[in-house]
């Protein structure tokens, strides 16, 4: 069964907690002793209904405490497929979370307050998931229990969504709305009885129609090795593979291919999975490779087609989105990864801040605070091996790390 990943993003008490919540409750996702907990709690809380937001907040005090993840995962399944949220905080500081939540998601969920409307936090996150070409954008407009499920309402946050929209969406990028009353669970699994005037699919149901990106085997192929296979039994003594999963496109048997950063050409002599020989392998399998030449791999290096080969520079300009307390300047120094691999790396240059809702841009930029999106230039030691983020998502993306605390302190898309 597929798996669709579901990045959220609303502003404090939009009432996402509230929607998850009721998305585990009616696709019955809950363990009993959980929905037991809640509804004690909701009581001694002196509620008169079950405060499913409770169930989420619950993992987020759970997160707080481990303090090691920034991002909770939830999972839950129907018999079409599986899902997976990223449930990211919704406070403004927190968009850090928000940006490594939805690196790899399909969805981005966004969720307005019917009764604010579409808020600078609104904009922002619509930003970051462009930037994140993130291929598609559904718009939960809550709480229509509180505007008495007026129309009139849904259509002008939808109207004020898109003429922002219309300015940083990307091509083929695919942006729905949906009125929702999580509380009521109105619309999430069920069609609601008090929206006649919507006559699409209520959210499980387009979360289980949304196509899952095929265009991942059509990008340039890439392989980063993660590790050698070398068993040391005898009866293995000639074996040697490449194991490692496919970063984007499809591998095959038989391709003339290059291993990065030595530039040895050589041929894919076989593809394994699982121990069985397979003919090709497509963007996020798990595999191992063998090669027709012995050449010198060590984790790290990059298995590429002869024909499809990447950018390899020691300067790069990307879009940075910064994550830490500590303003970037230019001139510091960070370790920049990028795949599996590392390398120091010295910001030489910032220009272009982003004002995410005038969708201005500040040429003078003397630093970068938590939060804000930049242009940089990038010097590293060691030469990369990169596409641009726009064709390749998986290998045009890196973040830099806090030498000192060893923190990520941002997200980087090259350009
Ligand atoms: N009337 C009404 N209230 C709602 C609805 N959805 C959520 N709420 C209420 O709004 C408040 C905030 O809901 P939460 O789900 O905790 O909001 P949140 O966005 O998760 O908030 P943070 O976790 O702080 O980001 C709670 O009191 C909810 O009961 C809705 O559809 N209708």
């Amino acid at each position: 069964m597929d798996v669709l990943k579901i990045a959220t993003a609303g502003s404090v008490d939009d009432g996402k907690s509230t929607l998850i919540g009721r998305l585990l409750f009616e696709t019955n996702s809950i363990t009993t002793d959980k929905l037991e907990a809640i509804m004690a709690s909701s009581k001694k809380k002196g509620l008169d209904y079950v405060d499913l937001s409770l169930l989420t907040d619950g993992l987020i005090a759970e997160r707080e405490q481990g303090i090691t993840i920034d991002v909770a995962h939830i999972y839950f399944s129907t018999p079409k497929r599986k899902f997976i949220i990223a449930d990211t905080p919704g406070h403004f500081e927190y968009t850090r979370n928000m940006v490594t939540g939805a690196s790899n998601a399909n969805v981005s969920m966004i969720l307005v307050d019917a009764r604010n409307g579409v808020v600078e936090q609104t904009f922002r996150h619509f930003y970051i998931s462009c930037l994140l070409r993130i291929p598609n954008v559904v718009v939960c407009v809550n709480k229509m229990d509180l505007v008495d499920y007026d129309q009139t309402t849904f259509e002008e946050i939808k109207n004020a969504f898109m003429d922002f929209a219309e300015k940083v969406r990307f091509p083929g990028q695919e942006i729905s709305f949906i009125p929702v009353s999580s509380l009521y669970g109105e619309n999430l699994v069920h069609q609601s009885a008090h929206m006649p005037w919507y006559n699409d699919a209520p959210l499980l149901s387009l979360l289980e129609a949304i196509p899952l990106e095929q265009h991942l085997s059509e990008e340039p192929s890439r392989f980063p090795v993660q590790y050698v296979v070398r068993p040391k039994s005898e009866e293995f003594h000639d074996y040697r593979a490449y194991a490692g999963k496919v970063a984007s496109g499809l591998l095959r048997k038989g391709e003339r291919v290059v291993v990065l950063p030595s530039g040895q050409e050589t041929t894919i002599a076989r593809i394994e999975k699982f121990g069985r020989e397979i003919e090709a392998a497509q963007a996020k399998e798990s595999v191992n490779v063998m090669l027709q030449d012995d050449v010198d791999i060590s984790r790290g290096d990059m298995i590429v087609p002869l024909s499809q080969l990447p950018q390899q520079s020691r300067q790069l300009e990307a879009t940075i989105c910064w994550m830490d307390k500590k303003p970037l300047r230019a001139g510091s120094t960070y370790l920049l990864q990028h795949g599996v691999n590392t390398s120091r790396a010295k910001v030489s240059a910032l220009s272009n801040l982003i004002e995410v809702v005038t969708l201005g841009a500040d040429s003078t930029v003397s630093e970068l605070k938590l939060n804000e999106i930049a242009d940089v230039q990038l010097k590293t030691a060691k030469e990369v091996f990169y596409d641009s983020f726009a064709e390749n998502r998986a290998n045009g993306a890196f973040i830099l790390i806090d030498e000192g605390t060893n923190s990520t302190v941002g997200v980087g898309l090259i350009k």
